[in-house]
């Protein structure tokens, strides 16, 4: 089998996640925040998220719904938004990411529905 024959809501969930990949130009979701390089990382966030961890999970199939995608898309949006100062580049990216972002889920929303 492939990956996207496996499960037709695991392709459908593969293909979401790429879409906000391409959303994030700056690349600043796309791994895990290095808490080596970030020491006080762990002191704010305590549930850290980012695309890469997502996809990871897409392929353990440990989403069921996407709703349980969007929540770990809020959860990484609001880690940003919280650890991030309002005048960083990266809040502004955030900020961006939940706007593009959530186009991009709402889309989805909207197809998944028009399959049921
Ligand atoms: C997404 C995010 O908050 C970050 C992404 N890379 C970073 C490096 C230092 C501090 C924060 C970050």
């Amino acid at each position: 089998y492939t990956l996207k024959s496996l499960w037709p809501f695991h392709a459908f969930l593969h293909t979401v996640l790429q879409q906000l990949i391409s959303k994030d130009t700056g690349q600043i979701f796309i791994e895990p925040v290095d808490q080596n390089e970030v020491p006080d990382y762990g002191d704010i966030v305590k549930h850290p998220m980012d695309l890469q961890t997502m996809e990871s999970k897409i392929k353990k199939f440990e989403y069921d719904s996407l709703e349980a995608f969007e929540t770990d898309f809020n959860l990484m949006i609001s880690n940003c938004l919280a650890y991030n100062s309002k005048e960083t580049i990266f809040y502004k990216a955030g900020i961006k990411m939940r706007d593009q972002g959530g186009t991009v889920l709402r889309t989805a929303k909207r197809d998944l529905k028009a399959l049921e």
